[in-house]
């Protein structure tokens, strides 16, 4: 059970301290993923080369490692980041785009995983498709739903001792113990493209506001969704959508983002 006090609490402390969010994140989603931090209180920075990432993520409140775009001198930038973010303590947030499909995102993911992620969030089909490379899941299905990955989303939670935060029209949030779903949005969300990476980006800025991972999470999307299902309220199309997101996002109230979880 997500307490909306709790999301109202992560809600308001995003806007009072903005946190500084190194977001290693993919070209297609930079410019929504910075847009939508700012509109939610945080501070965004997109610092990638490993010439200063591991020094940055030292400043920073949260990081995020998200592969989408990736090639070799990304891969070095986010392991240098997330190697800081570990010795430091300061959480990091994967975002495993598209890891079932080659075998480069299967051994980064590897690779980033040795450092302990304090989340990891992905749509159903990538969840499944770390859950199972890990030995905790069962095959891959690339139009895989949450509720039919939710065991595999539990016992991939508990084998790494991180957070799982699963996107799609539900989303889903589990330690292996606690498990959270969240519900609204807008049926036309996923016609946003990078919605979920800056999704990811969301979820990094709650975790550097509040200790507890999986509510830190949770209460991330609860933000996201009440922000979304205001912005489709009006919303002609996915564009509109995404600018109304923006707008509402910004204006969203600590009680709005509370009565998501009060469903
Ligand atoms: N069918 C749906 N109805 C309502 N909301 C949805 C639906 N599918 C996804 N969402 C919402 O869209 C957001 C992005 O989640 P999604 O699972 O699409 O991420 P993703 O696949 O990683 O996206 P991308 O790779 O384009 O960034 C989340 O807030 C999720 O709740
Ligand atoms: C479309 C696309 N291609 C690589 S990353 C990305 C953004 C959604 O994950
Ligand atoms: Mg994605």
């Amino acid at each position: 059970m997500l307490e909306p006090s709790t999301v109202a609490h992560v809600h308001t402390r995003l806007r009072e301290t903005s946190p500084l969010v190194q977001v290693i994140t993919n070209y297609v989603s930079m410019d929504i993923a910075a847009n939508l931090l700012n509109a939610a209180g945080a501070s965004p920075a997109m610092v990638h080369d490993a010439h200063e990432s591991g020094e940055f993520a030292r400043i920073a409140g949260a990081v995020v490692a998200n592969i989408g775009t990736l090639s070799d001198p990304w891969v070095d930038g986010m392991l240098a980041a997330v190697a800081q973010a570990e010795a430091d303590g300061t959480p990091w947030i994967l975002d495993p785009v598209a890891v079932g499909a080659t075998t480069f995102r299967r051994d980064t993911v590897d690779r980033l995983l040795e450092h302990n992620p304090a989340v990891i969030r992905g749509n159903a089909s990538e969840i499944l498709a770390i859950a199972t490379s890990a030995g905790a899941g069962r095959g891959v299905d690339a139009d895989a739903a949450v509720e039919d990955v939710r065991s595999d989303a539990e016992a991939l939670a508990s084998k790494l001792g991180t957070v799982v935060a699963m996107t799609g029209a539900t989303d889903l949030v589990t330690d292996g113990t606690r498990s959270v779903t969240i519900t609204g949005g807008d049926p036309r969300a996923p016609m946003i493209t990078a919605l979920g990476c800056s999704a990811s980006a969301l979820v990094a800025a709650c975790c550097a506001v509040h200790d507890d991972a999986l509510e830190a999470s949770a209460s991330a999307l609860a933000i996201l969704s009440a922000a979304v299902e205001k912005a489709g309220e009006k919303a002609e199309g996915p564009g509109s959508l995404r600018w109304r997101l923006l707008d509402a996002l910004s204006t969203l109230s600590a009680d709005e983002a509370a009565a998501v979880a009060a469903r």
